[in-house]
């Protein structure tokens, strides 16, 4: 009876009798009559340490001997993370001896290489379908020979830092290495759904992805301590946004009277006030959420009630609309004319923008729903001029694609601009008054003149907490004169004054020669806004890209957990493994499915000394992220019987995934 442990022949003790830990914990796990099985740097063969049965076998015994290290041996080194695996030899300490100084650096051969794991590939049956071959690794020298990089196969020299995905070779190597890119697909593997994974076609390392390092932003100064899982996710009001808003998509009404328009079907109507306002359109409209048959998606459908059509130019403006694509316009998909409703109704189809509401619920309802995460609670408060400055230009930018498109907007009024999540507005009525009053005769710069004067007003009318603020338009710019910068209240003068008077610049009226009262001199005057604006949008860009890194952090682990899960245990192959001891559970437990097998174990079935389960989701996401990486870090796997332990890399461990889910792949193909 022995107890050994480490891989190092260095640590191999005999004869001492440990205390046996419970459960399968497998850092320090010392169990009876283990046998361990690692790699020596300098020996590319396992080491068979100790085996009760074959120490009563004489010859066997000597063959150990012969392989047993004396004090001439050379100190075990294991290669360093930094080499990750490269060819150059790791820097060799004074401790090697002479005689191992020509050794060869250790590199795992080719996946079913005969020297990796005896005991498990002497097990290993071929399976029926072919393996695939691994083009990378390099052919061992085990004769003394140092490996000569100039001439020796091609090994991945990747550079995570290189995102052309450019072919890179060895210098002086005649072949080239594989393509490097970590992100390319395997056209050929479309049918089989393989393309979903990641390298999936080729076994290569990447350096340093076991490590999160965030880009972007850094939002606080935490402690370790302090930071808690959260941290590698989506923050959660941002979770729970995209969720609300995925769940209202979703959302239909089981018995609902609505009929089917067109491909439209699966209305759920929007309006929740009974009142409605006839005085916009002169027709009483409805806003219905749909899902169109053609492309599946959710559309917002506004219908105007009793919509007669005299002229089928008039319904033909919408194509122009079509044209208009602007951040803060809700774009225009379509218009026509239906009699589903028993009327005749006009109906335009447009974007839907889940868990919206107009600017007048934000901002005139006495309890405003608060929708989005840190919107306001109390329609009375003061608006930060900036949130002001931020509507301004946002409009501003819309009237800018409107207006150069030889439209106008012709409705900006709070009740039809849509805000979609933390002071993102759009324009949600374009297009509706150029069908409704397609004959009235008034021409485009008119229009246009007048949308400016509309978004003074509007403005004027949320700065006040007033809807009808414009009624009394003096005493409005007294409480935006006393409340805001001068700045705002120029620019308020500048949008509400009529057209033959209006100050040369918005934002400094007293400049003589009054220029034309349209967009672009608007746009030039509030430049110093602009640039504000940008810079906030910059810097919620930035925060949603780091936000967007950590996500794709998760969605490549849930890859490589998926490809795990294909491949463990998988009793219906079990068949597929002849010459197996027993058919029973022949697929896992023999090559690298066996040891994939009891990593799975190793990641989430760890227990405490006590054999109480871990949920250590840390240890879960560091674990993975190195298989994910195919780290040289090497981890001991214990058997469940516990009379196993196998000193495995997780190269070792990303190369068995790989090779495994290609044999599957295949295997998924021939059946096809
Ligand atoms: N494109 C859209 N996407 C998502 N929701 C929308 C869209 N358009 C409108 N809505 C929803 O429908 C509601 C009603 O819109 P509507 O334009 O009819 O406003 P209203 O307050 O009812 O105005 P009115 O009194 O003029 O009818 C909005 O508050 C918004 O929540």
């Amino acid at each position: 009876m022995a107890t050994t442990y480490g891989n190092s022949p260095g640590d191999s003790r005999r004869g001492v009798s440990s205390p046996r830990p419970k459960g399968r914990e497998a850092k320090n796990t010392f169990c009876r009559n283990v046998t361990i099985y690692g790699h020596c740097r300098y020996e590319n063969t396992c080491l068979y340490v100790h085996d009760p049965a074959k120490l009563n076998n004489p010859q066997m015994q000597n063959e150990n001997i012969k392989k047993r290290f004396n004090v001439d041996s050379p100190s075990f080194t294991p290669l360093q993370p930094a080499t990750n695996g490269a060819l150059t030899p790791a820097p060799r300490s004074a401790a090697i001896s002479p005689k191992a100084a020509n050794a060869a650096v250790f590199t795992p051969k080719s996946q079913r290489s005969n020297t990796n794991t005896p005991s498990l590939h002497t097990k290993e049956p071929s399976v029926e379908w072919a393996p695939q071959d691994f083009p990378e690794f390099v052919p061992q020298s085990f004769d003394g020979q140092m490996v000569d990089t100039s001439t020796a196969a091609p090994v991945l020299s990747y550079d995570p830092f290189n995102t052309s995905g450019a072919i890179q070779t060895l210098p002086g190597s005649s072949h080239q290495a594989a393509t490097l890119n970590p992100y390319v697909q395997d056209p050929t593997a479309a049918l089989t759904g393989a393309t979903f994974y990641q390298n999936a076609n080729t076994f290569q390392t990447s350096p340093s992805y076991h490590l999160y390092w965030p880009i972007g932003p850094q939002p606080s100064n935490l402690l370790a301590y302090q930071r808690t899982a959260h941290d590698f996710f989506i923050p959660e009001s941002l979770r729970e946004d995209l969720q609300r808003k995925s769940e209202v998509t979703r959302q239909i009404l089981p018995n609902s009277s609505l009929p089917p328009l067109e491909q439209y079907h699966s209305l759920v109507c929007l309006d929740t006030t009974q009142q409605k306002n006839m005085s916009l359109f002169g027709y009483q409209s409805w806003v219905y959420k749909a899902v169109s048959s053609k492309d599946g998606h959710t559309y917002a459908l506004r219908r105007l009630e009793g919509f007669r059509l005299t002229n089928e130019n008039a319904i033909r403006t919408v194509q122009h609309w079509k044209r208009v694509y602007n951040g803060s316009v809700v774009t225009i998909h379509d218009a026509f004319t239906t009699r589903a409703f028993g009327d005749s109704s006009l109906i335009i189809v447009t974007d839907y923008h889940p868990c919206s509401k107009s600017l007048a619920e934000e901002h005139f309802k006495s309890t405003p729903i608060t929708r989005f995460h840190g919107s306001r609670q109390a329609a009375s408060s003061h608006i930060p001029e900036q949130v002001l400055w931020g509507y301004i230009v946002q409009i501003a930018s819309a009237l800018k694609t409107i207006h150069s498109t030889g439209l106008a907007a012709r409705l900006i009024t709070p009740s039809k601009i849509l805000i979609t999540s933390k002071n993102r507005i759009r324009l949600n009525a374009c297009a509706i008054l150029d069908v409704v009053h397609y004959d009235a005769a008034r021409s485009v710069t008119e229009l246009q003149t007048d949308d400016l004067t509309q978004l003074g007003r509007l403005i004027l009318c949320i700065a006040n907490n007033n809807p009808n603020a414009h009624l009394s338009m003096q005493k409005s710019l007294d409480h935006i004169a006393r409340s805001y910068t001068a700045r705002l209240k120029d620019c308020m003068h500048w949008l509400l004054a009529p057209s033959p008077n209006t100050p040369g610049s918005p934002t400094s009226p007293t400049t003589p020669a009054p220029i034309s009262k349209d967009i672009d001199a608007f746009l030039g005057g509030i430049t110093d806004q602009l640039a504000t604006v940008l810079d906030n949008t910059l810097h919620a860009e930035d925060t949603l890209l780091s936000t967007l890194a950590r996500e794709l952090e998760s969605s490549r682990l849930v890859r490589l957990l998926v490809k795990l899960n294909f491949i463990n245990e998988r009793p219906e192959l079990d068949a597929s493994v002849p010459n197996a001891a027993s058919g029973a559970n022949a697929w896992s437990e023999t090559g690298e499915r066996y040891y994939l097998k009891l990593f799975r174990d190793y990641v989430f079935h760890q227990v405490d000394a006590q054999g109480h389960p871990v949920v250590d989701l840390a240890h879960v996401l560091a674990c993975l992220n190195k298989l994910d990486a195919g780290s040289e870090e090497r981890i001991s796997l214990v058997s469940r019987d516990e009379q196993n332990v196998f000193v495995v890399s997780y190269r070792e461990l990303k190369r068995g995934v790989e090779g495994t889910f290609q044999d599957l792949i295949k295997a998924g193909r021939a059946g096809r």
